[in-house]
């Protein structure tokens, strides 16, 4: 099975949820709602054969009810293969609260939100996610043990995005290492899509490195305060794929290679830290594979971030977390050669390894 954005016709033509395309095989979904604080949540459990079911939420204001379950779906399945590839005991989940963080989220409603998290008994584990922050868990972490990334006054590991970000820049000079022969980032073209907490910790590792960066951001408050820090050029045009560049890092949201853009591209990398890059995994990884863009899949180098919050539930240190995190670059490496030798995907062949570490406990389980 696929896993697709679509738009909510297509999403209506099939049925409500076993039916859906990115079901793929979820344990459990569970929809969540609550009149008073005005809580409306979906926590999808796709699975949990390594593990619990660890992945952050997600407060996001959808058109409607089959784009958040769309989304939550397909981000409960990057999780399972996030945390298999990494070689964490963890399942995938993932959770979203359908409103705007900016005016609907209060103290009550991550309260009631926790309530319902609890009350599946540690089957799944939240974190932060786009529109939550470490206070939010805080908050959730005052009703429920099953949360991590609250802060580290409280125990937690804080902010994970700078680890985040530090993965995605070792998957991206191993992506440089196997396209140019090189790892080394100077002088080399970069553009940042999104330079939130994760973009602008890149953008940092970018310019220590010497890279020639550009920045973009729906956000001008982001961009006048990025730019004020790190010299970097801010992009003005309005066709960011047409652009020439040696690498893309797409650090907002998901889908953003996708039919209208895909031809476009000029970027011979792309590496970042959104989840979901490619709209369509197969059709999408294939044409950038035909036109010899590399591509670093996604959920192995932006797992940085749920390295950092595993460490809070085995308790390792910071060096650990930074060691594991590293890794991703040795991964990524095998990764695009075992992609290059099979002649299948990077996306392809990070799932299969993914996917084989699961039947393997599978097995292990049945003994
Ligand atoms: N934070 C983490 O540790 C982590 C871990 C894994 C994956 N991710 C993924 O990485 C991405 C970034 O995460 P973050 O924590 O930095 O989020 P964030 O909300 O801090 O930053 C996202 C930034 O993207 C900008 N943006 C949104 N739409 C845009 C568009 N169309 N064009 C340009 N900019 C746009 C926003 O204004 C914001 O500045 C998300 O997709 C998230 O799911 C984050």
């Amino acid at each position: 099975m696929n896993s697709e954005i679509m738009n909510p016709k297509e999403l209506q033509k099939m049925d409500p949820v076993f039916g859906q395309y990115s079901f793929d095989n979820h344990e459990q979904i569970v929809f969540c709602n609550d009149k008073d604080t005005g809580l409306k949540a979906i926590i999808g459990i796709h699975n949990t054969v390594l593990g619990p079911a660890l992945g952050g939420t997600r407060m996001w204001n959808y058109a409607n009810e089959w784009e958040a379950l769309n989304d939550v779906l397909r981000l409960s399945r990057g999780m399972t293969f996030k945390a298999a590839i990494t070689e964490l005991n963890l399942g995938g989940g993932k959770a979203v609260i359908i409103g705007d963080a900016k005016t609907q989220k209060t103290p009550e409603l991550m309260k009631r939100f926790a309530e319902f998290v609890d009350s599946l008994s540690g089957r799944y584990i939240t974190a932060e996610d786009v529109g939550m922050t470490t206070k939010d868990m805080d908050i959730v972490r005052e009703t429920t043990p099953y949360v991590t990334g609250i802060s580290e006054s409280k125990g937690g590991s804080g902010n994970p995005s700078p680890v985040t970000a530090y993965g995605v820049f070792m998957g991206m000079k191993a992506a440089a290492k196997f396209q140019f022969g090189s790892d080394i980032l100077e002088n080399k073209k970069v553009f940042v899509q999104g330079v939130g907490s994760v973009g602008e910790s890149l953008v940092e590792h970018l310019i220590n490195e010497g890279a020639n960066v550009t920045i973009t951001d729906i956000s001008k408050e982001r961009l006048t305060e990025v730019s004020s820090k790190y010299e970097v050029n801010i992009y003005e045009g309005q066709d960011l794929f047409s652009e020439d560049m040696d690498i893309y890092a797409p650090c907002a949201l998901g889908a953003t290679v996708n039919d209208d853009t895909i031809n476009k591209i000029k970027a011979k990398v792309i590496a970042g830290a959104a989840n979901n890059q490619l709209a369509e995994e197969n059709k999408h990884g294939k044409i950038l594979q035909d036109r010899g863009i590399v591509y670093a899949p996604d959920f192995l180098i932006n797992a940085g971030g749920l390295i950092n919050v595993y460490a809070e539930l085995e308790n390792y240190d910071r060096q650990e977390t930074m060691r594991k995190t590293e890794n991703i670059y040795n991964t990524t490496l095998e990764i695009l050669n075992n992609a290059k030798t099979n002649n299948i995907t990077a996306n392809t062949a990070a799932m299969n390894m993914a996917k084989e570490r699961i039947e393997t406990r599978k097995r292990e389980n049945l003994k």
